[in-house]
């Protein structure tokens, strides 16, 4: 846990809030914590769950802006309340506006507009929030005051916007205007390397349980299509399951949320380990290839095919396990 507390420690200082020790994710936290300082404006792309929310409101935090984040999901704002709900509205302005209303703008001057899945705003709704970016300025319904617009501008989606914009889903200027620094956060399959210390992270958070080496193994080789999101829900309940403070590969295996193949392996590397024989992986390595040449007669390319590697692998090892046979087969083949 101590090692899940130094790491967790060491990246907040960069990033609060995200917790990683993926080289990849360390390069990001440095660029964003750059960007953080400047008031361009900044696009997050990356799948949903992967932790866009959580790094807007670190480039928010690191910013040092006197305001506050207002974050809006631009997928559930209804169409006829759009204006309403970004400029506010005088008392009176229109049907039902009993009182005045201020929006999101005014709410996030001199902090941050977080735009969540800006890719679902309709192309109508697109023009007017480019006006504002634009011009700097708004106005509430009804009013004829103009206010000025300083807060900065963080958007994100998880759709290729620069596809909408081809498509013309989106509008050119406004994607310009937005993603001065654009970030794509990696999903949780090109960062493995964090699942077991995300796991125990969020497991800590909960409460105090710990992991099998084989149940973090089965964590980190399954799929993750929700991300961060997902595996951090799965913990939660893993930490139902847990048998006496400890979550094994049985618990994991109730919520078969790994790949059969996926298990077998961590299963047999399981056995393997507690075989009690010296040098294991040189011994599967040798058995494998061993395999692989007698399944195929002796053919070198094809028992590199079967293994999935390079035919000089395969030829390397086999010189230095069986010198004599080797040099007899080559002669024969
Ligand atoms: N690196 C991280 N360290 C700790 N928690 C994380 C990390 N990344 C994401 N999370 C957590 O995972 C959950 C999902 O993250 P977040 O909402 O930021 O994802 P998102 O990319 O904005 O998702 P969506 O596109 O669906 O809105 C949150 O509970 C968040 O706190």
């Amino acid at each position: 846990m101590n090692a899940v507390n130094n790491v967790t420690v060491r990246f907040s200082e960069v990033l609060p809030g995200v917790i990683s020790h993926n080289r990849g994710m360390k390069k990001l936290a440095e660029y964003v914590s750059k960007i953080a300082l400047s008031d361009a404006a900044v696009f997050l792309h990356g799948e949903t769950g992967t932790g866009k929310d959580l790094i807007a409101n670190a480039i928010h935090q690191l910013s040092g802006r006197l305001g506050r984040i207002v974050s809006v999901n631009c997928g559930a704002i209804p169409e006829n309340l759009f204006e309403s709900l970004f400029f506010g509205h005088e008392k009176g302005a229109f049907t039902g506006a009993d009182k005045k209303q201020q929006g999101f703008f005014y709410q996030a001057n001199f902090g941050t507009l977080f735009l969540d899945e800006i890719a679902e705003l309709p192309l109508i709704h697109q023009a007017k929030l480019l006006r504002v970016l634009e011009s700097r300025q708004f106005s509430r319904i009804g009013s004829s005051e103009t206010q000025e617009f300083t807060g900065r501008i963080i958007s994100a989606s998880h759709a290729n916007l620069a596809q909408h914009v081809t498509q013309r889903l989106f509008r050119e200027d406004l994607w310009y205007r937005i993603n001065l620094f654009e970030i794509t956060v990696p999903a949780l399959h090109q960062r493995r390397d964090d699942i077991p210390l995300l796991a125990q992270y969020f497991a800590h958070n909960t409460q105090r349980i710990c992991f099998s080496a084989c149940a973090l193994k089965l964590l980190q080789f399954s799929d993750w299509p929700g991300n961060i999101r997902q595996l951090k829900n799965t913990v939660d309940k893993l930490t139902v399951l847990a048998d006496a403070g400890e979550v094994t590969a049985d618990c994991i295996q109730q919520l078969a949320i790994c790949d059969d193949h996926v298990d077998w392996a961590v299963r047999v590397a399981q056995e393997i380990i507690d075989m009690p024989v010296n040098n294991k992986l040189q011994t599967i390595h040798d058995a494998l290839i061993e395999q692989a040449v007698e399944r195929s007669n002796g053919n070198k390319t094809e028992a590199a095919r079967l293994l999935g590697v390079h035919r000089k692998v395969v030829e390397r090892r086999l010189a230095q396990i069986r010198p004599r046979s080797t040099s007899h087969q080559e002669a024969t083949l």
